[in-house]
């Protein structure tokens, strides 16, 4: 039977309460345990050898990563733009709001991209309310500064703030990399009909000499978490405001995001990035300790990519906790997710190989830029 894209996503197999211990953000959080998400080292490859037998134990460890978890964590990662855009986006946040809207093209998602600021998303609208963990968690606490595309005619003070525009664009080129080899790696690991054959869907160009960017879905965005006081049961009442979490259960729209971590994440109470592994909630530790120059980065599937693996690879839930400590309240927090997506005209349909690996097609096709546009939809309502 075909599941048809994108009616409720994502469908673990194991439908279970979200946990108790998320009502009563006071508790005394549990002790954080090991990323049960697998980490997979960029150490040992080489940008100058990208052939098939050099990239096959890489891309089966990403594949056993994305068919269990929908997730992996890549140390040893090169973007030596990271730590400038992360500083970047420090100032820009810290500026008044008014100055920040003077970037503010509309909505989340609006093709200009620019700032959005708090209560502009709900993500958990996103979900179908019958898929299991649907729970509607309202506004998220989140601001936005979204770089949607880096054409050279985007070079427009008014789009970009220059304090952002040099970091953001090195940064945007990094990734866009980063995302180039996770795209041969995951044909390497799908059995795609040739190397090229996803990167040809975000860039136009011949053999693996892409150099023009045409209308995609990738778009860098830079996400603060404001620094806020402590909501009280007192104050809020005991399951209202209290409870809230930060950003909503979800799964990304589109095909890999990159994203790049605030360090502190689960560290002295300032919650963070959790994942859905069977029926826990489980925090996303990145590792330290990289080589010089290389960060982690952690990288998750969208909707599209499960479309295009037949389900082999998992679009997982995941969202963003409240701090449970008075430091974390207080510190703020920020995180810088790369959202990859293929040309706007795009028809994402199953691969062959996917398909008789599974034995049969377990997806409909859908447009890539129709089912971003839909999700969108639903979280600015
Ligand atoms: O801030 C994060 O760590 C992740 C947020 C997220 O899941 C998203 O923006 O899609
Ligand atoms: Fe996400």
């Amino acid at each position: 039977q075909l599941v048809v894209i994108p009616a409720s996503y994502s469908t673990p197999a194991d439908p279970a309460p979200v946990p108790a211990s998320y009502s009563t953000p006071y508790a005394t959080p549990a002790a954080a345990s090991p990323a049960p998400i697998p980490v997979v080292s960029f150490h040992d490859l080489s940008p100058h050898d990208l052939s098939p037998p050099s990239l096959a134990p890489l891309a089966a460890s990403l594949s056993a990563a994305f068919s269990s978890h929908g997730f992996a964590i890549l140390s040893n990662v090169s973007l030596p733009a990271a730590p400038e855009l992360l500083a970047a986006a420090e100032g820009f946040f810290g500026e008044p709001l008014e100055a920040k809207m003077r970037h503010s093209h509309g909505p989340y998602g609006t093709p200009e991209g620019g700032y959005t600021p708090q209560g502009t998303e709900s993500v958990s609208a996103t979900l179908a309310s019958s898929a299991p963990h649907a729970r509607r968690t309202g506004a998220d606490r989140v601001e936005n500064f979204v770089f949607r595309s880096m054409h050279s005619d985007d070079r427009d003070e008014r789009l970009h703030p220059p304090e952002l525009y040099t970091a953001g664009k090195r940064y945007f080129d990094e990734a866009s990399g980063v995302l180039r080899l996770l795209n041969r790696l995951a044909c390497e690991a799908l059995g795609c009909p040739d190397a090229e054959y996803f990167n040809r869907r975000f860039w136009d160009g011949k053999g693996s000499n892409f150099d023009a960017t045409p209308q995609n879905g990738n778009s860098l965005r830079l996400s603060h978490y404001p620094p806020a006081a402590p909501p009280t049961c007192a104050a809020d009442g005991c399951g209202g405001e209290a409870e809230r979490i930060r950003y909503g259960a979800h799964t990304d729209y589109q095909t890999f995001t990159l994203l790049l971590q605030d360090p502190r994440d689960h560290r002295g109470g300032f919650g963070g990035l959790e994942v859905l592994v069977g029926a826990d909630w489980v925090p996303v530790l990145p590792p330290e300790g990289n080589n010089p120059g290389t960060v982690s980065l952690i990288v998750n599937c969208g909707d599209l990519t499960e479309v295009w693996s037949n389900g082999l690879w998992k679009s997982n839930l995941h969202r963003v906790t409240n701090p449970t400590s008075e430091e974390g309240w207080a510190q703020g927090r920020i995180s810088v997710p790369f959202f990859t997506g293929p040309k706007d005209d795009t028809l994402v349909e199953p691969l062959a190989a996917a398909v008789e690996r599974a034995g049969g097609r377990r997806f409909e096709s859908v447009g890539a830029k129709e089912h971003l546009m839909r999700k969108l939809g639903l979280s600015n309502e």
